[in-house]
Formats: structure tokens, C-alpha cells, sequence
């Protein structure tokens, strides 16, 4: 039975992963050790079976009995600990949600589906720390993996539709509090069939630059808007979330010789659902149908949307995927520069495989069950 820690279990990717555990009994091939910041001795979850009361998450004697540990209690907490613990002499795997290890030479950022070669050459090598990946980046491979597989991308331009969730609980639930707002805003209006839309719309703009609109956390509008910027700001005028594209992208493939992956990250008003369109520079001119089966053959999730307007508008939206571990791709077509160039839309849920599926799924990797 191997002792598994686990930190940041409540959280919302940590809620999200115990779920998924639950769902495919992972529990069962482990001990689990429940950690936290804020409830020394208190209540685990319900998994079903006796645990112990929740042990100090700052405590390195309790973190070092841990065979491995899985945290998603976020980077804050990863830079508190990890290196003190790891100090202490520590050498169990070490699995985290966090963006604060991924390119350290000593750890994999782990998305099986695609890198799993890359990852069992890492544990031969006695590597330790396995990251999740960045949720775009992650959602984006999983989608069009199969065309890395082959060797036959030149580049990728990315634009994206990133959901409230990438910015935390707190803001997805100021997304639903300023549509409210909106929406209060135009009560009377809305209810009278005669009033006059461009009054509406007026009062809508209105409230949204009202100095009383809720944007205590993301400090602008997003409902009935968008926010073209996402992380920090980098000095060469991308965002820190686009930086991330190419160089968490050539990581996770293991490459030496990067391929350019760029794009603007957009903030827009879904709940969870990344959506990307991606135009994709191929290095030879394929039939679309032979690149509708090497994507669609890449990995059990992937699932390609034929290029018609019913079945898109059905299968390729942040609403018809939510809460599911598919990941759609579609409006695949040739674009007028020419039959190199590639158009494709695709849409993922960023809590399941932009952040809890991996680690769980690493925890199995570990336990042999995944090979
Ligand atoms: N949100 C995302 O889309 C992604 C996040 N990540 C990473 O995962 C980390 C955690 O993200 P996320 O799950 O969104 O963070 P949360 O804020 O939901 O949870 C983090 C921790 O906050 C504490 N907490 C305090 N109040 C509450 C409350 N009311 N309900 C639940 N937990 C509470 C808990 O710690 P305790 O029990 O110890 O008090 C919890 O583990 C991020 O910092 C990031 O590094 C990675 C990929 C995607
Ligand atoms: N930055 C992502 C969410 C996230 O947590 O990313 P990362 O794991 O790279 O910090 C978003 O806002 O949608």
C-alpha cells in the first residue's frame, strides 16, 4: 500500500480530482493522508472509508512520511514547502497542479495521453517531480495531438476563449454575480416588449462601467465583454498564458527543436470550458480526411466534429462539453493561404483535463496500472 498525501483536496481542482478518484476507484490501490492549511485535526472527505484526521500541510516531518504527494493547493503553497522538504532528505514523487515547478529541469509535466513515452523515460531516470500542465496548452495537445505525433506541424497560431474557472472559484462566481447585475440593471425594461433596445443597451453599458458593477476580482467586466489579457505581462508584450503555448507545448513533447506555438489568450464569460481556435501550419498538403483520422485516432478522448453546422453548433460549445472528459475538435478545413494551413476549433474542460486528470492519471502511472 503506498502512502499517498494529498493537499488542496477541497479547493475547486482538488474537489474536481476527488471526484474523478472516486469515479474510478483509485482510492483502492493506496493510503490515503489528507493535508490541510487551515483544519489541523479536523475532517477529511468521504471516500467511503476511515481516514486519519487531517494532518499540518506545513508540517515537513508529516509531508516526508508520504511516499507521494499530490497538491493542488496552488504555486504559493509548492514554493513554501516543496524545496524545504525535499532538503529534509525526501525522495518520494512529488505531483502538483501548480505552474511553479513545470520547467525545472528536474520535473515532467505530465499529460499522459500524449507524452506518455516522455514520462516513463523520465521515471527510469529516477525523476520525481511530475507537474500538470497549463490548461490551454494541455486541452490543446489533446485535440491535435496526433498531428505532433506525426511530425507533420510547421507551427501553431492559437487564439483562445478561456473560461471564468482558469482564474479561480472566487471569479466564476463574480462572472455569475455581474451577469446578474446586467440583468438587474434592465429588469422593468426587459420585462416591457415595447421598450427600446438601444435604451437597454445604453443602461447595460452603463452599468457595466459603474463603479458599483461587481469586479473586486477580476477588475474589469467580463459579462457581456471580454479581457484580452491573461497572467502577467512579459516584457517581449506577451502574456505570461501565451509564453506558456510554446514553451510548456515543446516540454511536454519532449523536443529539442522547438516549434513556434503563438496566439492572443482571451478571457471570455464561460464557466469552465477552454475553447481554442487554432490555425495549424502543416509541412505537407494532406487530405482533410487523412488528418480528420490521424487526430481523431491520437487518444480515447479525442473526438473529431465533422465541418457542418449542426453537429458544431450540437457538440463544439462550452456548454454541450462541460463536466465531460471528451474533447471535441471541429470546423477542421484548408484555409485560403493554402493546403499547408489548417483551421481548427476545439473546446475542453479545464478542470478535468486541464488539471485534475493528469495527476490522477500520474498516480496510476506510478502504480503500474497505465503503461
Ligand atoms: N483553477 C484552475 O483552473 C487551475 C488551477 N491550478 C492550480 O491549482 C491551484 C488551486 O486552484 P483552485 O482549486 O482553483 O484553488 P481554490 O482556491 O479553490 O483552493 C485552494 C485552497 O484554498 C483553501 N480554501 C480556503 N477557503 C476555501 C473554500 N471556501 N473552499 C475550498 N477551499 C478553500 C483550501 O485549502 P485548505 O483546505 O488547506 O484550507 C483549498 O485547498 C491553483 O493555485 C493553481 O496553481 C492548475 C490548473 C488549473
Ligand atoms: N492561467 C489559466 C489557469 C491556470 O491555472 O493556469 P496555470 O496552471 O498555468 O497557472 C487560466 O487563467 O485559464
Amino acid at each position: 500500500m503506498k502512502k499517498v498525501g494529498f493537499v488542496g483536496w477541497r479547493g475547486m481542482v482538488g474537489s474536481v480530482l476527488m471526484g474523478r478518484m472516486l469515479e474510478e476507484n483509485d482510492f483502492a490501490g493506496i493510503d490515503p493522508v489528507f493535508f490541510t492549511t487551515s483544519n489541523v485535526g479536523g475532517q477529511g472527505p468521504d471516500i467511503g472509508r476511515d481516514i486519519p484526521a487531517l494532518k499540518d500541510a506545513m508540517s515537513i516531518s508529516e509531508l516526508a512520511e508520504m511516499d507521494a504527494i499530490i497538491s493542488c493547493q496552488g504555486g504559493d503553497y509548492t514554493k513554501a514547502v516543496f524545496a524545504d522538504l525535499r532538503a529534509s532528505g525526501w525522495d518520494g514523487y512529488w505531483i502538483d497542479a501548480a505552474s511553479s515547478l513545470r520547467m525545472a529541469d528536474d520535473a515532467i509535466i505530465i499529460l499522459d495521453p500524449v507524452n506518455l513515452d516522455v514520462i516513463q523515460q523520465g521515471l527510469e531516470k529516477g525523476v520525481k517531480n511530475f507537474i500538470g500542465g497549463n490548461c490551454t496548452v494541455s486541452l490543446m495537445l489533446m485535440a491535435i495531438g496526433g498531428l505532433f505525433r506525426e511530425g507533420l506541424v510547421d507551427w501553431v497560431s492559437a487564439q483562445t476563449y478561456q473560461a471564468a474557472s482558469g482564474a479561480g472559484a472566487q471569479n466564476m462566481r463574480e462572472l455569475i454575480s455581474q451577469m446578474g447585475a446586467i440583468r438587474d440593471a434592465v429588469a422593468p425594461e426587459l420585462a416591457d416588449e415595447r421598450s427600446n433596445i438601444l435604451d437597454i443597451d445604453r443602461k447595460v453599458a452603463e452599468a457595466m462601467r459603474s463603479e458599483i458593477f461587481p469586479k473586486e476580482k477580476f477588475g474589469h467586466a467580463l459579462a457581456g465583454s471580454l479581457l484580452p489579457w491573461i497572467d502577467t505581462q512579459l516584457e517581449n508584450g506577451q502574456s505570461r498564458e501565451e509564453w506558456k503555448g510554446q514553451a510548456e507545448t515543446n516540454k511536454i513533447l519532449g523536443r529539442s527543436s522547438p516549434i513556434a506555438i503563438d496566439g492572443t489568450c482571451v478571457r471570455i464569460g464561460a464557466m469552465r470550458c477552454h475553447s481554442q481556435a487554432l490555425t495549424i501550419k502543416l509541412n505537407r498538403d494532406l487530405p482533410l480526411s487523412e488528418i480528420e483520422q490521424i487526430i481523431g485516432s491520437a487518444n480515447s478522448w479525442v473526438d473529431v466534429v465533422p465541418n457542418d453546422r449542426d453537429e458544431t453548433l450540437k457538440r463544439l460549445t462550452p456548454t454541450a462539453v462541460t463536466g465531460g472528459l471528451q474533447v471535441p475538435v471541429g470546423r477542421l478545413r484548408k484555409l485560403n493561404m493554402g493546403g499547408e494551413y489548417l483551421s481548427a476549433f476545439t473546446v475542453g474542460d479545464q478542470l478535468l483535463w486541464g488539471a485534475a486528470e493528469p495527476l490522477r492519471r500520474m498516480l496510476r502511472i506510478l502504480l503500474g496500472d497505465i503503461r
